[in-house]
């Protein structure tokens, strides 16, 4: 049997809530087969970051090759990306792939850690998004690449459609999470604005929604599914997720993965 196939680019987390941990029981989830090339391991719980040590360009790179030249990949998705040595290197690499992929704009932690070298923020749309069918920015991660305030439903079409023309990647998907209100995302995808809307659910545990949500729109592409379909999919997925997220530790708690299934299953 030959499953689809998903790889992740992005940092570690210990604490096993965001990051690649996330990733890949995000694609356990949706049975595809998940690969994971480290960018940088962070030392992080619920409560925030306590240190982060990048891994050397040269040897993402080794890891990189190594899939390369071993595992077919259906799809690619990119989190933390600290440098702008290691965000050159990686787009170089993915250009050569031309597989779908998924790039969330990794900026801050939700705890307010720095994950971006600031230099390596403007170098974004130079060397990752223009090979993204889909960027995943959340609302403060889109008003800093666009320059522009982002407080309505109106402003986030605006963005989603500008990140679009002006940056070149295949679509946006502006996530609503950190507006009030109902929990709505925009998805512009270089042909029609679309909306994705769920209620709010009133919890401090929001840890590793964003990694979550992209692994799960990229696990969807990895099955062949439309980016407007994909996003169907995952975002009833990251809803569960967060309704029933997990009360442990004593700061912002991680999503369930599992949530989603165990309702199907029902
Ligand atoms: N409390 C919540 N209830 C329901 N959905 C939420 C909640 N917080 C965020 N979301 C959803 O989770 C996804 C991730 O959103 P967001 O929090 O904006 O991004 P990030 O985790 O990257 O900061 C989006 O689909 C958003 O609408
Ligand atoms: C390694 C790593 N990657 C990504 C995030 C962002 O996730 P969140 O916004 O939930 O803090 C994180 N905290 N750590």
């Amino acid at each position: 049997m030959k499953p689809f196939t998903a790889l992740t680019i992005a940092g570690s987390d210990s604490g096993g809530g965001a990051g690649i941990q996330a990733d890949l029981k995000t694609f356990e989830e949706w049975e595809v087969y998940g690969m994971s090339v480290l960018t940088s391991l962070t030392a992080q719980n619920t409560t925030g970051v306590q240190g982060v040590h990048h891994v050397p360009a040269f040897f993402i790179e080794t890891q990189l090759t190594a899939i390369e030249e071993d595992l077919p990949v259906d799809v690619i998705k990119t989190g933390m990306i600290a440098t702008l040595e290691t965000a050159k290197m990686i787009g170089t690499w993915i250009a050569r792939q031309n597989i779908p992929y998924v790039c969330d704009p990794v900026m801050v932690s939700a705890s307010g850690y720095p994950l971006m070298e600031e230099e390596t923020r403007a170098a974004l749309s130079e060397y990752l998004f223009p090979y993204a069918t889909v960027i995943t920015p959340n609302i403060p991660e889109a008003e800093t690449l666009l320059e522009m305030e982002i407080s309505t439903e109106r402003d986030m079409e605006e963005a989603a459609q500008r990140l679009v023309k002006e940056f070149g990647a295949g679509g946006a998907l502006v996530k609503g999470g950190h507006l009030d209100g109902e929990a709505v995302d925009v998805l512009y995808d270089g042909e029609e604005v679309r909306m994705y809307r769920e209620d709010k659910i009133l919890t401090e545990n929001t840890h590793g929604t964003g990694c979550t949500y992209a692994s799960a729109i990229a696990a969807n592409l990895a099955m062949k599914r439309t980016l407007s379909g994909a996003v169907e999919q995952a975002k009833p997925f990251i809803t569960e997720a967060i309704r029933y997220s997990f009360d442990i530790g004593s700061g912002k708690g991680p999503t369930n993965h599992w949530a989603y299934r165990k309702e199907r299953e029902q």
